[in-house]
Protein backbone atom coordinates (compact mmCIF):
# COMPACT_ATOMS: atom_id res chain seq x y z
CA UNK A 1 0.00 0.00 0.00
CA UNK A 2 3.09 2.28 0.51
CA UNK A 3 6.08 2.18 -0.99
CA UNK A 4 9.17 4.35 -0.58
CA UNK A 5 11.37 3.45 -3.52
CA UNK A 6 14.90 4.68 -3.07
CA UNK A 7 13.93 7.95 -1.13
CA UNK A 8 16.89 10.78 -0.85
CA UNK A 9 15.70 14.34 0.38
CA UNK A 10 18.65 16.78 0.43
CA UNK A 11 18.41 20.72 2.54
CA UNK A 12 19.77 23.31 0.89
CA UNK A 13 21.84 25.26 3.70
CA UNK A 14 24.01 28.06 3.77
CA UNK A 15 27.31 26.11 3.91
CA UNK A 16 26.22 23.30 1.12
CA UNK A 17 23.61 21.08 0.77
CA UNK A 18 22.64 18.32 3.72
CA UNK A 19 21.22 14.60 2.62
CA UNK A 20 19.16 14.23 5.56
CA UNK A 21 17.44 11.07 3.53
CA UNK A 22 19.63 8.54 1.68
CA UNK A 23 18.52 6.15 -0.72
CA UNK A 24 15.73 4.73 1.85
CA UNK A 25 13.45 1.97 0.47
CA UNK A 26 10.33 -0.38 2.21
CA UNK A 27 7.11 -1.21 1.83
CA UNK A 28 4.03 -0.92 4.26
CA UNK A 29 0.82 -3.17 3.82
CA UNK A 30 -2.34 -2.77 4.96
CA UNK A 31 -2.74 -3.68 8.61
CA UNK A 32 0.87 -4.20 9.38
CA UNK A 33 2.79 -1.70 11.16
CA UNK A 34 6.22 -1.04 10.70
CA UNK A 35 8.59 1.48 13.31
CA UNK A 36 11.61 4.31 12.12
CA UNK A 37 13.80 3.56 14.86
CA UNK A 38 16.97 6.22 15.00
CA UNK A 39 19.16 8.66 17.17
CA UNK A 40 18.22 12.13 16.66
CA UNK A 41 19.14 13.51 13.44
CA UNK A 42 18.80 10.39 11.40
CA UNK A 43 16.50 11.75 9.16
CA UNK A 44 13.34 9.58 10.83
CA UNK A 45 10.67 12.71 10.86
CA UNK A 46 11.88 13.69 7.10
CA UNK A 47 11.26 10.10 6.13
CA UNK A 48 7.83 10.56 7.10
CA UNK A 49 6.97 14.22 6.57
CA UNK A 50 8.03 12.84 2.77
CA UNK A 51 5.06 9.94 3.27
CA UNK A 52 2.81 12.56 4.10
CA UNK A 53 3.94 14.84 1.07
CA UNK A 54 5.70 17.44 3.16
CA UNK A 55 8.92 16.74 2.49
CA UNK A 56 9.70 20.75 2.69
CA UNK A 57 10.10 23.86 0.49
CA UNK A 58 13.53 24.08 0.73
CA UNK A 59 14.33 19.99 0.42
CA UNK A 60 15.30 18.37 -2.68
CA UNK A 61 13.63 14.97 -3.12
CA UNK A 62 14.29 11.68 -5.12
CA UNK A 63 12.63 8.49 -5.73
CA UNK A 64 8.82 7.73 -4.62
CA UNK A 65 6.80 7.53 -1.90
CA UNK A 66 3.60 5.46 -3.72
CA UNK A 67 0.57 5.52 -1.63
CA UNK A 68 -1.80 3.04 -3.51
CA UNK A 69 0.12 4.10 -6.43
CA UNK A 70 -0.24 7.79 -6.39
CA UNK A 71 3.38 9.49 -5.90
CA UNK A 72 3.22 12.10 -3.04
CA UNK A 73 6.78 13.30 -4.09
CA UNK A 74 5.09 14.26 -7.38
CA UNK A 75 1.36 15.40 -6.80
CA UNK A 76 -0.09 19.18 -6.50
CA UNK A 77 -0.58 20.82 -3.21
CA UNK A 78 -4.69 20.33 -3.99
CA UNK A 79 -4.09 16.61 -4.40
CA UNK A 80 -2.23 16.10 -1.33
CA UNK A 81 -4.33 18.61 0.60
CA UNK A 82 -7.34 15.69 -0.54
CA UNK A 83 -4.81 12.66 0.18
CA UNK A 84 -3.83 14.07 3.93
CA UNK A 85 -6.66 13.70 6.46
CA UNK A 86 -8.72 11.35 3.84
CA UNK A 87 -6.06 8.46 3.04
CA UNK A 88 -3.50 9.37 5.57
CA UNK A 89 -3.87 10.34 9.05
CA UNK A 90 -1.12 12.25 10.93
CA UNK A 91 -0.85 11.66 14.65
CA UNK A 92 2.10 14.45 15.78
CA UNK A 93 4.56 14.55 18.94
CA UNK A 94 2.87 17.15 20.15
CA UNK A 95 -0.76 17.34 19.67
CA UNK A 96 -1.05 21.00 20.99
CA UNK A 97 1.25 21.82 17.91
CA UNK A 98 -1.48 20.44 15.52
CA UNK A 99 -4.91 20.76 17.37
CA UNK A 100 -6.59 24.17 16.83
CA UNK A 101 -6.14 25.75 20.47
CA UNK A 102 -9.42 28.14 19.66
CA UNK A 103 -11.87 25.47 18.73
CA UNK A 104 -13.74 23.00 20.64
CA UNK A 105 -12.54 19.55 19.92
CA UNK A 106 -16.10 18.30 18.47
CA UNK A 107 -16.10 20.96 15.84
CA UNK A 108 -12.50 20.33 14.57
CA UNK A 109 -13.31 16.56 14.56
CA UNK A 110 -16.60 17.71 12.62
CA UNK A 111 -14.59 20.26 10.26
CA UNK A 112 -12.25 17.47 9.17
CA UNK A 113 -15.05 14.98 8.38
CA UNK A 114 -16.74 17.43 6.89
CA UNK A 115 -13.65 18.86 4.47
CA UNK A 116 -13.19 15.39 2.81
CA UNK A 117 -16.93 14.65 2.55
CA UNK A 118 -16.68 11.87 5.25
CA UNK A 119 -20.05 12.56 6.65
CA UNK A 120 -23.54 13.53 5.58
CA UNK A 121 -24.15 17.28 6.42
CA UNK A 122 -22.70 19.50 9.28
CA UNK A 123 -25.71 16.94 11.89
CA UNK A 124 -24.29 14.11 10.88
CA UNK A 125 -20.69 15.12 11.44
CA UNK A 126 -21.63 16.40 14.43
CA UNK A 127 -23.67 13.21 15.52
CA UNK A 128 -20.15 10.91 14.31
CA UNK A 129 -18.16 12.64 16.75
CA UNK A 130 -18.73 11.01 20.13
CA UNK A 131 -18.15 7.57 18.46
CA UNK A 132 -14.96 8.68 17.23
CA UNK A 133 -13.79 10.00 20.60
CA UNK A 134 -14.67 6.94 22.27
CA UNK A 135 -13.13 4.44 19.44
CA UNK A 136 -9.65 6.85 20.87
CA UNK A 137 -10.25 5.19 24.51
CA UNK A 138 -11.70 8.81 25.13
CA UNK A 139 -14.21 8.65 28.27
CA UNK A 140 -17.18 11.15 28.61
CA UNK A 141 -16.38 11.44 24.51
CA UNK A 142 -19.47 13.98 25.16
CA UNK A 143 -17.44 16.55 27.45
CA UNK A 144 -14.57 16.11 25.61
CA UNK A 145 -16.34 16.64 22.49
CA UNK A 146 -16.73 20.39 24.10
CA UNK A 147 -13.57 20.76 25.66
CA UNK A 148 -10.86 22.99 24.44
CA UNK A 149 -7.88 21.19 23.85
CA UNK A 150 -6.07 23.33 26.81
CA UNK A 151 -8.31 21.96 29.02
CA UNK A 152 -7.46 18.19 28.38
CA UNK A 153 -4.73 16.15 29.79
CA UNK A 154 -1.58 15.77 27.57
CA UNK A 155 -3.08 12.11 27.39
CA UNK A 156 -6.30 13.42 26.21
CA UNK A 157 -5.16 15.47 23.83
CA UNK A 158 -3.63 12.80 22.50
CA UNK A 159 -6.56 10.47 22.05
CA UNK A 160 -8.26 13.46 20.77
CA UNK A 161 -5.63 13.88 18.10
CA UNK A 162 -5.89 10.50 17.18
CA UNK A 163 -9.74 10.31 16.99
CA UNK A 164 -9.23 13.17 14.24
CA UNK A 165 -6.34 11.42 12.37
CA UNK A 166 -8.52 8.57 12.18
CA UNK A 167 -11.75 10.22 11.55
CA UNK A 168 -11.98 9.93 7.74
CA UNK A 169 -11.00 6.46 7.76
CA UNK A 170 -7.54 7.02 6.17
CA UNK A 171 -5.51 3.92 5.01
CA UNK A 172 -2.18 4.97 6.30
CA UNK A 173 -1.13 6.59 9.98
CA UNK A 174 1.89 8.23 9.96
CA UNK A 175 2.79 8.51 13.71
CA UNK A 176 6.09 10.88 14.47
CA UNK A 177 6.90 10.14 18.24
CA UNK A 178 3.56 10.38 19.24
CA UNK A 179 4.40 9.57 23.20
CA UNK A 180 7.46 11.63 23.66
CA UNK A 181 5.60 14.30 25.46
CA UNK A 182 3.46 11.83 27.55
CA UNK A 183 4.55 9.96 31.26
CA UNK A 184 5.74 6.12 30.92
CA UNK A 185 1.86 5.00 31.68
CA UNK A 186 0.17 7.07 29.46
CA UNK A 187 2.51 6.62 26.84
CA UNK A 188 2.40 2.52 26.96
CA UNK A 189 -1.76 3.47 26.44
CA UNK A 190 -1.47 5.29 23.76
CA UNK A 191 0.88 2.98 21.80
CA UNK A 192 -1.01 0.37 23.05
CA UNK A 193 -4.30 2.19 21.32
CA UNK A 194 -2.46 2.87 17.90
CA UNK A 195 -1.63 -0.51 17.58
CA UNK A 196 -5.45 -2.30 18.39
CA UNK A 197 -6.56 0.38 15.69
CA UNK A 198 -3.80 -0.33 13.00
CA UNK A 199 -5.41 -4.16 13.77
CA UNK A 200 -8.94 -3.73 14.02
CA UNK A 201 -9.59 -0.93 11.15
CA UNK A 202 -6.63 -3.07 8.85
CA UNK A 203 -4.47 0.08 8.78
CA UNK A 204 -0.90 0.58 8.47
CA UNK A 205 1.10 2.34 10.83
CA UNK A 206 4.49 4.09 10.28
CA UNK A 207 5.87 5.04 13.86
CA UNK A 208 8.92 7.25 13.61
CA UNK A 209 10.38 6.98 17.21
CA UNK A 210 13.76 6.89 19.13
CA UNK A 211 12.95 4.83 22.20
CA UNK A 212 13.31 1.33 21.93
CA UNK A 213 10.57 0.59 24.62
CA UNK A 214 8.26 1.98 21.74
CA UNK A 215 9.36 0.06 19.53
CA UNK A 216 9.27 -3.06 21.55
CA UNK A 217 5.32 -2.27 22.07
CA UNK A 218 4.30 -1.46 18.88
CA UNK A 219 6.61 -5.07 17.75
CA UNK A 220 5.35 -5.53 13.54
CA UNK A 221 8.63 -4.74 11.94
CA UNK A 222 11.26 -2.27 12.26
CA UNK A 223 13.31 0.07 10.37
CA UNK A 224 16.97 1.47 11.92
CA UNK A 225 17.86 4.53 10.40
CA UNK A 226 21.70 5.96 10.82
CA UNK A 227 22.73 9.14 9.34
CA UNK A 228 19.84 9.31 6.36
CA UNK A 229 20.32 5.43 5.87
CA UNK A 230 18.27 2.32 6.17
CA UNK A 231 20.69 -0.17 8.06
CA UNK A 232 18.73 -3.04 8.97
CA UNK A 233 15.00 -3.53 8.41
CA UNK A 234 13.39 -7.32 10.36
CA UNK A 235 10.66 -8.36 12.64
CA UNK A 236 10.73 -6.01 15.84
CA UNK A 237 11.84 -9.24 17.90
CA UNK A 238 14.89 -10.28 15.51
CA UNK A 239 16.28 -6.02 14.82
CA UNK A 240 15.41 -5.29 18.98
CA UNK A 241 17.68 -8.11 20.25
CA UNK A 242 20.40 -6.57 19.23
CA UNK A 243 20.20 -3.70 21.21
CA UNK A 244 20.22 -3.56 24.93
CA UNK A 245 16.67 -4.09 26.32
CA UNK A 246 15.12 -1.26 27.90
CA UNK A 247 13.24 -1.02 30.82
CA UNK A 248 9.39 -1.63 29.65
CA UNK A 249 6.89 0.60 30.09
CA UNK A 250 4.65 -0.47 32.89
CA UNK A 251 1.63 -2.49 31.03
CA UNK A 252 -1.96 -0.84 30.46
CA UNK A 253 -4.56 -1.10 32.89
CA UNK A 254 -7.35 -2.19 31.21
CA UNK A 255 -10.09 0.78 31.78
CA UNK A 256 -7.31 2.91 32.96
CA UNK A 257 -7.51 6.14 31.00
CA UNK A 258 -5.78 9.61 31.40
N1 LIG B 1 13.68 21.84 7.18
C1 LIG B 1 14.96 21.53 7.34
N2 LIG B 1 15.92 22.33 6.83
C2 LIG B 1 17.22 22.00 6.97
N3 LIG B 1 17.68 20.91 7.58
C3 LIG B 1 16.77 20.07 8.11
C4 LIG B 1 15.36 20.34 8.03
N4 LIG B 1 14.71 19.31 8.64
C5 LIG B 1 15.65 18.47 9.09
N5 LIG B 1 16.90 18.91 8.78
C6 LIG B 1 18.16 18.23 9.07
O1 LIG B 1 18.07 16.92 8.49
C7 LIG B 1 18.67 15.95 9.39
C8 LIG B 1 17.63 14.92 9.73
O2 LIG B 1 16.62 15.54 10.53
P1 LIG B 1 15.28 14.80 10.99
O3 LIG B 1 14.48 15.79 11.79
O4 LIG B 1 14.66 14.13 9.86
O5 LIG B 1 15.89 13.69 11.97
P2 LIG B 1 15.21 12.88 13.13
O6 LIG B 1 15.86 11.55 13.12
O7 LIG B 1 13.75 12.92 13.00
O8 LIG B 1 15.68 13.67 14.40
P3 LIG B 1 14.84 14.13 15.69
O9 LIG B 1 14.49 12.87 16.40
O10 LIG B 1 15.83 14.97 16.44
O11 LIG B 1 13.67 14.90 15.18
C9 LIG B 1 19.18 16.74 10.59
O12 LIG B 1 20.54 17.00 10.36
C10 LIG B 1 18.38 18.00 10.56
O13 LIG B 1 19.09 19.06 11.15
Amino acid sequence: MLTVEALSVEYALPDGPLRAVDEVSFTLASGEALVLLGESGSGKSTVARACLGMAGRGARTRGRVLLDGDDLLTADERTLSRIRGRRIGYVPQDPSGYLDPLRRIGPQIAGMLRRHRAAAGRRAAAAAVPGLLAAAGVPDPERVARAFPHELSGGLRQRAAVALAVSCGPRLLVADEPTTALDALVRAQVLDLLRALCAERDLALLLVTHDLAAAHRIGGRVAVLRDGRLVRTGPAAEVLAGYPHPVDVPAARPGARR
